[in-house]
Order: structure tokens, then C-alpha cells, then sequence
């Protein structure tokens, strides 16, 4: 099978424009809800994912490999990888974006073995946008900002109602996250 990228974006699109009220470059994003699987600090075997604003188009993120992600003994589980890389990127739309918007897909290439102790920095940028449609793709590298690369990935989120959460998800669950934002002053309906 050839290696070979196909055209990313896929098709047309334009390029991505940021929310007027993207947080600036240099802002440390925290927890975004405290039950994430990714990013949420009540989650004893979660992923712990802490990100930062780089630039109007980019996020990175880094994650360091525990003995909760492994696959084989002492090397990181490759769904895992995947699921870091969802919340990486999700967190990129998200953030300089400020649209509720949920994965559709996402590709994964695993270039190299990552193992537990070590740190991926995840490099994601905005690709392009096509109506409801946002492109968007990560670099991780091992151990540094200029390491080995250990991971590609590209995903699509798409752009959903806050319904999309209420509807599918625990409403009660999504009325105290609401709650808890309110209180600290930010916005809830962004992307819970
Ligand atoms: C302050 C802010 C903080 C924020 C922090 C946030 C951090 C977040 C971190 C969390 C990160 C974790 C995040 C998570 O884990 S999100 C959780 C995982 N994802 C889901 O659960 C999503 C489940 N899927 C759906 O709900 C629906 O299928 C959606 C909503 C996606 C689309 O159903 P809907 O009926 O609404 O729309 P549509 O079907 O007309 O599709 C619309 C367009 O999209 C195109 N399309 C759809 N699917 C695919 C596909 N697979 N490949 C290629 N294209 C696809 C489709 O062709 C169409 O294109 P076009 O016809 O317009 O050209």
C-alpha cells in the first residue's frame, strides 16, 4: 500500500477563521470539563492533555504516556494514541474556533512505538473549512518540540447545535457543567 498522503483537505474549502474571542497566543487551555477522558482531572486513568494557544491557527498539546495507556507491556495502546490525538485536535477547533463541533472522522498514522514515561508534543493547525465542515491536522513528537515524530493525524469535525449534547448526552450532567462555567464566568454552550 503506498504510503503516500491523499489531498488534505479533501476538497475545496476556505481558510479557517478564528472567533474574535479566541483566547491570544500563549494562554494555557485547561480542563475543558472535569469528566473528559482527555483532558479532565477527576479522570484518575484519563489522559491528563493540557494544551496551549500557539498562534490564531494552531494548538499544542502535550500528553505523557502512563502505565494506564498501555498496549503492549511498556509501549502506549495505539487507540489511545487516537484518542489523544482526538482531544488534541478536537481542542483546536474548539478553542480558536468557538463552535460546538463533534469528530466525524479521524485518521491516524503511527510512525514510531511511543513508550510509557515519554511526552508527545502535539503540534495541530486549522486546515481549511468548507460550511459545516472543519479540517484539521497534529504532528506528535516524542519527548520534544523537535523530536522524532511518533504520530500523524487528521481530522473532521463538524459543526453541531448545542442540541447535538443536550439531545444525545446526560442532560443532567450537561446542565451542571453549564452551571459550573456560568459561575466561573465562561461561556457553557461552546463545546461540552
Ligand atoms: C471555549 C471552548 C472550549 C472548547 C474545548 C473543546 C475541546 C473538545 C475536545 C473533545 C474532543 C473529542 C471530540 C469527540 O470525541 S466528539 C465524539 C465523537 N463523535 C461523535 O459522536 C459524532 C457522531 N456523529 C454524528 O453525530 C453525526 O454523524 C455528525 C454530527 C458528525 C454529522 O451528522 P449531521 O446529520 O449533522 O450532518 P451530515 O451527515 O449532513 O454531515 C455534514 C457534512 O459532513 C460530512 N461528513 C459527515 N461524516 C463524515 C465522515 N465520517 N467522513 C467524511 N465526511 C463526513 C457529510 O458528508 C456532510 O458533508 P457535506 O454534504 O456538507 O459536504
Amino acid at each position: 500500500m503506498s504510503k503516500a498522503a491523499e489531498n488534505w483537505p479533501p476538497e475545496d474549502t476556505e481558510p479557517a477563521t478564528p472567533h474574535p474571542d479566541a483566547p491570544p497566543s500563549g494562554t494555557e487551555l485547561g480542563e475543558h470539563y472535569s469528566q473528559c477522558f482527555g483532558c479532565g482531572d477527576d479522570v484518575e486513568s484519563g489522559l491528563h492533555i493540557r494544551s496551549m494557544i500557539a498562534s490564531d491557527m494552531t494548538v499544542v498539546s502535550k500528553f505523557t504516556v502512563g502505565k494506564d495507556h498501555q498496549g503492549a507491556p511498556g509501549l502506549a495502546h495505539g487507540g489511545l494514541l487516537a484518542c489523544a490525538f482526538d482531544e488534541a485536535l478536537g481542542s483546536t477547533v474548539g478553542n480558536l474556533l468557538r463552535r460546538p463541533a463533534v469528530t466525524a472522522r479521524l485518521e491516524t498514522d503511527f510512525v514510531r512505538p511511543v513508550p510509557v514515561g515519554s511526552t508527545l508534543h502535539i503540534a495541530a493547525k486549522l486546515d481549511g473549512v468548507s460550511r459545516r465542515k472543519t479540517y484539521v491536522s497534529a504532528e506528535g513528537r516524542l519527548d520534544a518540540e523537535d523530536g522524532p515524530v511518533a504520530v500523524r493525524a487528521r481530522g473532521l469535525f463538524v459543526t453541531v447545535g448545542v442540541e447535538h449534547f443536550t439531545k444525545h448526552g446526560d442532560a443532567d450532567a450537561i446542565s451542571q457543567f453549564r452551571d459550573v462555567r456560568q459561575a466561573a464566568g465562561q461561556d457553557w454552550d461552546i463545546n461540552p
